[in-house]
C-alpha cells in the first residue's frame, strides 16, 4: 500500500501525520512502526492520524500510535503539530480546534507569533486514573502533595527513585535531579516505564529545577524511549514542581530540542502549554503488508 505522509515536528519530538478525513488507512500496529523505523521507514516518535469529528462539538479526532504501535491518549507536542497540519491541509480554517482524543477534549490554538498554545485539560492526581498501584508503597509528604518510594529493580538495579506521579490524560512519573545532563535516564527510563506499579507503563521525567520559573527537562517516554521533548511530559513537571512547592503558576521548560512554556493555575484549572510547531517535508511511502 502506498500512503501520503506528513513529517512535522515540535520541540524535536518528530512525527509522521496521517490524514483519514476520508478513508481510513486501516494500518497495523507493525505498519505503525514501520512508519515509525529510522532506518527502514519514514522515522518518527509518535504517528498522529486525522479523523473526522465523532461528534458535533469537537472539528476532528487525533489518533496517536507511539513509535512500539501501541495506541495512547494524549501527546501535547503532537497537539501543536496537528492544528498547523489540519489548517496547512485545508482541512479547516479555524485557528483554535477542538480535538478529540482517547484522554478527552483539548483546544490547540495557532499564537500570533506562529507558535501554538494547547489547552491541555486539567491534571489527574487520583492514583487509580494514572493508573498507579500504590500498595505495599508508602507515599513520603513534600509541598502541599506526596512522592513515591519505587524499587527500580530488586534484582538489576535496587536503587530507590522517589516519584511525582498524575497523569495528563497519559500516565507520568516525574523525579528531581541536580542536573539533567548527568541524570541516568537511559538506565533508569526503561525500568521505570515498566515498573510493576504502572499497569499501563508510564512516561519517566527527569526535572532540573533552576529557579521559580525555569526548569530544564528530559522524558524517557512510553513506547518511544527518549525524545528530544514530550509536551505532556512538561505539563506533568511543571505540575509536579508547582505541588511541590518548587515552582509558580507559569514556568519555561528548556528540553534538548527546544522550550515549552507551561501554566497552571492550580485545582481543576486546565493547563496551558505553549511552543513551536512545524512542518518538515511531506511524501508518499510504500507499507509492506506484513512488515
Ligand atoms: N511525545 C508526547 C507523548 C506521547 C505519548 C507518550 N509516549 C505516552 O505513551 O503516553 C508528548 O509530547 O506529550
Amino acid at each position: 500500500m502506498r500512503i501520503r505522509f506528513t513529517k512535522m515536528q515540535g520541540a524535536g519530538n518528530d512525527f509522521v501525520v496521517l490524514d483519514e478525513t476520508r478513508a481510513r488507512l486501516g494500518l497495523s500496529p507493525a505498519q505503525y512502526r514501520f512508519l515509525a523505523d529510522r532506518h527502514f521507514g519514514v522515522g518518527a516518535d509518535q504517528i498522529l492520524t486525522v479523523r473526522p469529528a465523532p461528534s458535533a462539538d469537537v472539528d476532528f479526532e487525533y489518533v496517536i500510535h507511539n513509535a512500539d504501535g501501541g495506541e495512547v491518549e494524549q501527546c501535547g507536542n503532537g497537539a501543536r503539530c496537528f492544528v498547523r497540519f489540519v489548517r496547512e491541509q485545508g482541512l479547516t480554517a479555524k485557528e483554535a480546534v477542538r480535538v478529540q482524543t482517547l484522554s478527552g477534549v483539548i483546544e490547540p490554538r495557532m499564537d500570533a507569533d506562529g507558535r501554538v498554545t494547547v489547552d491541555m485539560g486539567a491534571p489527574i492526581f487520583e492514583l487509580a486514573r494514572v493508573p498507579f498501584d500504590a500498595a505495599g508503597l508508602t507515599p513520603e509528604a513534600a509541598g502541599s502533595w506526596q512522592k513515591w518510594p519505587l524499587v527500580l529493580d530488586a534484582r538489576t538495579n535496587p536503587a530507590i527513585v522517589s516519584v511525582a506521579v498524575l497523569s495528563m490524560g497519559n500516565p507520568h512519573a516525574v523525579q528531581l535531579v541536580d542536573d539533567v545532563d548527568s541524570a541516568p535516564v537511559a538506565a533508569q527510563g526503561p525500568l521505570i516505564e515498566r515498573h510493576p506499579a504502572f499497569p499501563k507503563r508510564v512516561n519517566a521525567g527527569f526535572m532540573q529545577v533552576l529557579s521559580r520559573s525555569h526548569i530544564r527537562l528530559r522524558v524517557y517516554e512510553r513506547g518511544a524511549g527518549e525524545t528530544l521533548a514530550c509536551g505532556t511530559g512538561a505539563c506533568a513537571a511543571v505540575v509536579a514542581g508547582i505541588r511541590l512547592g518548587l515552582l509558580d503558576a507559569r514556568v519555561d521548560v528548556d528540553t534538548r530540542g527546544g522550550r515549552l512554556t507551561i501554566e497552571w493555575a492550580g485545582g481543576d484549572s486546565p493547563v496551558r502549554m505553549t511552543g513551536p510547531a512545524v512542518t518538515v517535508f511531506a511524501g508518499d511511502i510504500d507499507i509492506p503488508d506484513n512488515p
